[in-house]
């Protein structure tokens, strides 16, 4: 790999004293998905917290090689008392543009993830869980990243609703030509939208393996995607832990 977008070398974290990942290796290609897997409390967000800056490593190096990014997380994080157009105006505010050019990229945004321009001036309080999640994204995608990460997006959204968005991703990867690391707990998600698929030890402690996923992102069939989950989960020694509930104990 020439220059990634993203390289971790070596990445350990600890909380408390408490070693939580260790050690870990991961590179991701310019304008590549990667999917990251592992049973719940294998340390997925806190990777994805480090990789983004949002936290210090304790050791290791994060080199990022994209020029900006942006972050999706399971709730949508918005603010309250601005509306939903608002909401992802105010982060192309910041990315420099001016007050009406921002309102027209929020617009156009919003547009992209099938957001409906009469709900715009709606305040987050008043939309659907789904429309929330839309507004995250269109704030996510308005400011041009070349970089998005997301922690599990969708998980609380229901499959149809899902199903949409994780479209949306994919159009919009495609489109706008944005490489992502993409946590997720769903291995048909992670078969859907990635062209690779890293999994995480049960307790932390490194990348146990990644997968090449054949094919365009978005070109899969239906049948493609159940026949290599099922392989994944039945066939896969790599994916044996995958959904192990998190029965450490905690020092
Ligand atoms: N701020 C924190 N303080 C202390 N411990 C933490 C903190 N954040 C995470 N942890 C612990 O670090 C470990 C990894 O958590 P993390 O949220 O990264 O896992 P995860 O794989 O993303 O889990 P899930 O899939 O359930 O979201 C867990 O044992 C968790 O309890």
């Amino acid at each position: 790999m020439s220059s990634p977008s993203l390289a971790l070398r070596r990445v350990s974290h600890a909380f408390l004293g408490r070693e939580v990942i260790s050690k870990i290796n991961l590179e991701i290609a310019d304008h590549e998905v990667v999917a990251l897997v592992g049973p719940s409390g294998c340390g997925k967000s806190t990777l994805a917290h480090i990789a983004a800056g949002l936290s210090e490593p304790k050791e290791g190096r994060v080199i990022r090689g994209y020029a900006r990014h942006s972050m999706v997380f399971q709730e949508p994080r918005l603010m309250p008392w601005a509306t939903a157009l608002e909401n992802v105006a105010y982060v192309a505010r910041l990315s420099g543009l001016s007050r009406r050019r921002a309102r027209a990229a929020a617009a156009q945004s919003t547009e992209r993830v099938g957001f409906l321009p009469e709900d715009l001036d709606k305040f987050p309080v008043e939309l659907s869980g789904g429309m929330r999640q839309r507004i995250a994204i269109a704030r996510a995608l308005v400011a041009n990243p070349d970089f998005i990460y997301f922690d599990e997006p969708f998980t609380a959204l229901d499959a149809a609703l899902k199903h949409r968005m994780q479209d949306i991703v994919i159009e919009a990867s495609q489109s706008g030509r944005f490489g992502a690391l993409f946590v997720t707990h769903d291995l048909t998600e992670a078969a859907r939208i990635a062209s690779r698929i890293a999994v995480m030890h049960p307790t932390g402690q490194g990348i146990m393996g990644l997968r090449d996923i054949s094919g365009r992102p978005g070109m899969r069939s239906e049948r493609e995607l159940f026949d290599l989950t099922q392989h994944w989960q039945h066939d896969d020694p790599l994916f044996r832990h995958v959904h192990d509930v998190d029965e450490r104990r905690i020092a």
